[in-house]
């Protein structure tokens, strides 16, 4: 066969390997260096050098010895026998002179049980290239989508179980927690805790392999903690992994013990014939302690919302306000809050092209300004498009996990407005991968504080300026309204109320936080605004969600300060103050009587909705906020007048 037969190379080929002689060779280039399978596969791994690897076997050991203790029985009182490194891997290790990625811990122990005599492996603070591995291979349901992002399944439970949260009841939290009635603090007591973490111990140590993460939370470094997260899935490490805040190397070496542990065995139930048990889901707070134990759902927002609530705990005790908000931030500096319950915009309205990103969901505000307190955001798919949210479209990339998505079998394009496993499916993501993203996250007092409402009775206006009296009246109150179900025909909405637009993840009673907020807006001269992300035109059936578009407008009329130098007129009722005008937004829909037809039907609606917000501020209206009682007057007053 002459070298000019015509033919065009092959694929991959110069065409230089063939010869005149007619020959056909493979290539010509060196071969590798390698005269087994083994051998060629071993040099694809970077090796360590011998001084650094045994500085690598020394922290190795102090990690292992840390995460033994950790994994502590407290009735056997030793740690379990560790492994540094993938169970797989070892095979390929036996005989290999640098065996330092098996580094052993042998805790001196008696054995008295089969436990005792096996090893568990540990993968410490994997990277997203080992973690996507770990979950294709071994994690049913884990899939790379078109995008790069690991879609993975979450189980049976695709949210959180506010309902089998518990809260150890001890000395100290007895007096200092919200308990009782709407307090998101189910009570257990230590005993029963013990119970329930031994459970989860022995489940993660029965295992051959668990994931360890050692991280931080709170972008202050003054007040920063240290977080250990131990599970038993990939997608919970990478899910970790990308919502708090990464360590370098460095921070890692000198990490030490954690300030808080995560034992998350999800994939394994409670025991029902625990005491407390309700169900077969726990998951168990215990402060003292610093300790969370994960039993029986493998959602991993419950991870990132359990230790928001241990934030809840211990930032308030330094007089930082912790909180459950988005954050960004202008080119000049002007900072805004975004508050508001699950689905009302926090992540959709902080994501902002024109914005600087702080975060989209947990924020501390201390005397030196907004922390964001993870490293990492947690947006909402559902009807997710490149064009309405082209910011977090971006984000869904290599490293981003995918959670409970439906996606083409073949070309794993996912389908986003598909709600056949959940309809709260999420893409968690590091904040880095939204482009103008604030690194470190952290910016100077806010300007404005806004509180998003989805009112899906369709009777707030779009916006309304607020005074301080009434931004404390809608933070306590904390409202939001859903339409409850997903099946065909109109459906009531659901009118919720939740303290501080958070009240499953406050530790201690609402009027804390409200004094904290109301004392750092007055100081900082912040402006509160409420903003109807919900329905215009009539009520969920009726009319329809006001367009993401007309928000956006009325959002940056906020940030520029444009809406502080407007005409306004208050409202009946709720006494709101609305602007007439607010550029790129048609005037007629400012106010909501204008966007309905049948008018009585309107005034009727408003009346219900201001019914709802008075019967359930009475439980709040007997407290004194943070001393002021003339200020706890004032807010009483803010409410709906009817
Ligand atoms: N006018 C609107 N304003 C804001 N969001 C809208 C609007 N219309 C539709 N949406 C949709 O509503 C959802 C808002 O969800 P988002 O993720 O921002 O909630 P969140 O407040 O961050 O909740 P969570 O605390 O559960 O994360 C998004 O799916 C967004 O596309
Ligand atoms: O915590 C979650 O699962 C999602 C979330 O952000 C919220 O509900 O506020
Ligand atoms: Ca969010
Ligand atoms: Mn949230």
């Amino acid at each position: 066969m002459a070298a000019n037969d015509g033919l065009a190379p092959w694929p991959g080929s110069n065409g230089y390997g063939r010869e005149e002689d007619g020959m056909c060779h493979d290539d010509v280039s060196t071969p590798v260096r390698a005269n087994t399978v083994d051998e060629l596969h071993s040099l694809q791994r970077k090796p360590v050098g011998a001084a650094a690897a045994s500085r690598v076997d020394e922290r190795h050991r102090q990690q292992l010895q840390s995460i033994s203790a950790s994994l502590a029985s407290l009735t056997g009182g030793t740690g379990p026998k560790l492994v540094n490194g993938d169970p797989e891997r070892k095979k390929e290790m036996v005989g290999k002179a640098t065996t330092h990625h098996h580094q052993h811990l042998t805790v001196p122990t008696i054995c008295v049980s089969d436990s005792d005599l096996k090893f568990t492996h540990v993968l410490y603070n994997l990277s997203p290239s080992e973690l996507y591995e770990h979950a294709i291979k071994h994690e049913k349901g884990s899939f790379i989508t078109s995008s790069g992002a690991l879609a993975t399944l979450s189980g049976a439970k695709t949210g959180r179980s506010p309902r089998d949260k518990r809260v150890v009841k001890d000395e100290t939290t007895a007096d200092e927690l919200w308990w009782g009635r709407g307090s998101p603090n189910i009570e257990m007591d230590e005993h029963t805790f013990l119970i329930n973490r031994e459970r989860a111990v022995d489940y993660l140590i029965s295992l051959d392999k668990v994931f360890v993460n050692d991280q931080f939370l709170n972008w202050d470094p003054e007040n920063r903690i240290k977080v250990r997260i131990i599970s038993a899935r990939a997608y919970h490490s990478l899910f970790m992994h990308n919502m708090c805040i990464r360590p370098t190397h460095k921070e890692l070496e000198g990490f030490g013990e954690p300030d808080f542990t995560i034992y998350n065995a999800g994939q394994f139930p409670c025991n029902r014939y625990t005491h407390y048990m309700t169900s077969s889901t726990s998951v168990d707070l215990n402060l003292k302690r610093k300790e969370m134990v994960i039993l029986g759902t493998q959602y991993a927002g419950e991870m990132k919302k359990g230790l928001f609530s241990v934030m809840h705990y211990l930032m308030p005790q330094k007089q930082i306000l912790s909180l459950h908000s988005g954050c960004n931030m202008g080119k000049d500096g002007d900072v805004a809050l975004f508050f508001g319950l699950s689905g009302t915009g926090k992540t959709t309205l902080s994501t902002d092209r024109n914005r600087i990103l702080i975060g989209d969901d947990e924020h501390c505000w201390s005397d030196n300004g907004i922390s964001n307190i993870e490293g990492g955001c947690y947006a909402k798919c559902i009807d997710l498009s490149q064009e309405k949210e082209p910011d977090i479209w971006d984000a869904i990339k290599f490293g981003t996990v995918l959670e409970n998505v439906v996606f083409d079998e073949h070309s794993r394009e996912v389908d986003y407005t598909e709600k056949s496993v959940t309809e709260n499916t999420r893409a968690a993501y590091p904040i880095e991968y939204i482009a103008n993203a604030k690194i470190p996250c952290v910016g100077p007092h806010p300007k404005n504080v806004i509180l998003l409402a989805c009112d899906a009775f369709g009777v707030l206006p779009p916006v309304s300026k607020l005074s301080l009296p009434q931004t404390m009246y809608h933070f306590i109150s904390g409202y939001t309204a859903l339409v409850a179900g997903t099946e065909d025909g109109i459906k009531e909405p659901q009118a919720t109320f939740s303290a501080c637009f958070g009240a499953a993840f406050i530790t201690l009673h609402p009027t804390r936080y409200a004094a904290m907020l109301a004392d750092k807006m007055r100081k900082h001269g912040a402006t509160g605004w409420l903003v109807n992300t919900g329905w215009i035109g009539g009520s969920y059936g009726v009319g329809e969600r006001i367009s993401l578009k007309y928000t956006r407008k009325i959002i940056d009329a906020i940030h520029s300060g444009e809406l502080l130098n407007t005409t306004y007129k208050t409202t009946g009722v709720f006494g709101l103050e609305i602007p007439t005008e607010v550029e790129g937004v048609p005037s007629e829909l400012l106010d909501p009587i204008n966007t309905w037809e049948d008018r009585d039907s309107y005034k009727m609606t408003l009346l219900k909705l201001a019914d709802l917000f008075k019967r359930n501020f009475r439980v709040f209206a007997n407290y004194k906020i943070g001393g002021a009682s003339d200020l706890a007057d004032e807010i009483a007053a803010a409410g709906p007048n009817f």
